[in-house]
């Protein structure tokens, strides 16, 4: 049996955890702070569940340079809770807009003192002849927010504002230029997924055409960031919602974050009541995902698991630590890492075959295909075998896919990568 040092685990997440986390961690399962307590038996009512929580989110705001006007929350229900959580409440936003630009051109001041069957119509009229939701399918995880989308709303209010595949036979791997997104006109979002895990296609920056206009308007982004969030700097102020699992650069399975803007939360946003939603024939979200309902009770409107927001401000504190510069110091090595991978998968161009198009590389999951003597399915069988049997592991791609991912998230030392490096150019040898 190996030990854990002996072992550089690759998977797309979960992912590796700093050990020196862990072990803290496993002592606080036990005993919490000299409390005779564990972390998880400890209520998350508690003095010490709310200084984590405090804690955690202000080691995020520190490190990614979160400005003051957002808010971090910490949800249940992963990435796939998000794909709903994120319509649902971007579209409650949209009906709050709507309804103050209807209440404006009635001449009223607020929804009670209007006409509400005229004030329900006009608000109908205008769901049904001009709320969208834009996406930019660009990976298997911004097309499954899609289509969740289209489950939630009807597709009649969802927008393909760009899909990978045409421009490229039929698969995911590259991204369509800006100029040709046909995005629409004032929609409750525009919806991104930063890097899709699964196609190793990451956007190599903010998109221009989504940037914020000098007066500060611009379209309301939202991403996945699920899979590159901490391994490099990110515009915050171009997003009003931004939202990531905790288990591949931040921590263990069972959280996910939301940073959102909140200019999209009560006081300035609130969302409408159930019972005007209900008249607009939209959906209202389950409690446990409004945005709203979580802030207002700082991530404690239900009970959350405090050990892995534990975990997280765990890493988050060793993040701080060893990066003076922040982000960017881990941002260098991220980018060092992946340069090095790829660079070895390009130097043996009859054995490797890299999957996405060069232009959007992911930095965090490096997608290729091995192929020796015409057979690729016993390449990549020999390939991962014979790497598990030096101690590297968790190479095998998506199954939706096949081949092989090497996941370079942030537990990824250089050392680990610089092996599988060595192992790549091995493995080419004839
Ligand atoms: O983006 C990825 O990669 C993910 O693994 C998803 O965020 C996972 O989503 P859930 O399984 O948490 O719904
Ligand atoms: N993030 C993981 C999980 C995928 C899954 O749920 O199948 C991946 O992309 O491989």
């Amino acid at each position: 049996m190996p030990s854990r040092e002996e072992v550089t685990y690759f998977g797309a997440g979960p992912a590796l955890l700093p050990t020196d986390v862990l072990e803290n961690a496993a002592k606080a399962l036990l005993d919490y702070d000299h409390t005779g307590l564990g972390i998880a038996e400890h209520s998350h009512r508690s003095q010490h569940a709310t200084d984590i929580i405090n804690n955690a989110k202000a080691d995020l705001a520190s490190y990614l340079d979160i400005p003051d006007d957002y808010d971090i929350l910490f949800m249940q229900g992963g990435g796939s809770g998000e794909f709903s959580a994120t319509a649902y409440n971007l579209v409650g936003a949209w009906v709050t807009r709507k309804k103050a630009e209807i209440l404006e051109q009635l001449g009223v001041k607020s929804e009670e003192d209007a006409n509400q069957e005229e004030l329900v119509s006009a608000l109908k009229k205008a769901v049904e002849s001009e709320l969208k939701l834009d996406y930019l399918v660009t990976g298997s995880w911004s097309l499954k927010a899609y289509q969740e989308a289209g489950r939630l709303l009807g597709p009649e209010h969802t927008n393909i504002a760009t899909d990978s595949r045409p421009i490229n036979d039929g698969k995911f791997g590259k991204i369509p230029e800006e100029s040709t997104w046909k995005l629409s006109k004032n929609p409750a979002m525009v919806y991104y997924c930063d890097n899709e895990t699964v196609d190793g296609v990451e956007f190599p920056k903010f998109p221009d055409v989504l940037a914020p206009k000098a007066d500060g308007t611009g379209p309301i982004v939202v991403a996945d960031m699920s899979s590159n969030i901490l391994s490099r700097r990110i515009p915050v102020k171009n997003f009003s919602v931004i939202f990531f699992g905790a288990q591949k650069n931040l921590g263990s399975t069972g959280v996910t974050v939301v940073v959102i803007k909140k200019s999209l939360l009560p006081p300035a946003c609130p969302q409408p009541s159930p019972s005007l939603m209900r008249k607009l024939g939209l959906p209202i979200p389950p409690v446990v995902f409004s945005y709203e309902t979580i802030a207002k009770n700082n991530s404690l409107y239900n009970t959350l698991s405090i050990f892995d927001v534990y975990i997280a401000g765990q890493v988050l504190k060793k993040l701080l630590k060893t990066f003076p510069d922040k982000v960017d110091g881990q941002q260098a090595i991220a980018d060092k890492k992946a340069a090095l991978i790829y660079g070895a998968l390009e130097a043996h161009p009859d054995i490797y075959k890299i999957v996405p198009d060069k232009s959007a590389r992911s930095r965090m999951n490096i997608c290729f295909r091995v192929t020796k003597d015409n057979d690729t399915d016993k390449a990549e069988a020999y390939f991962l075998k014979l790497g598990t049997s030096f101690g590297l592991t968790g190479l095998k791609g998506h199954r939706s896919v096949g081949g092989i991912r090497a996941s370079n998230y942030n537990c990824i030392p250089l050392a680990g990568a610089e092996k599988l490096v060595r192992f790549l150019h091995d493995f080419a040898q004839p």
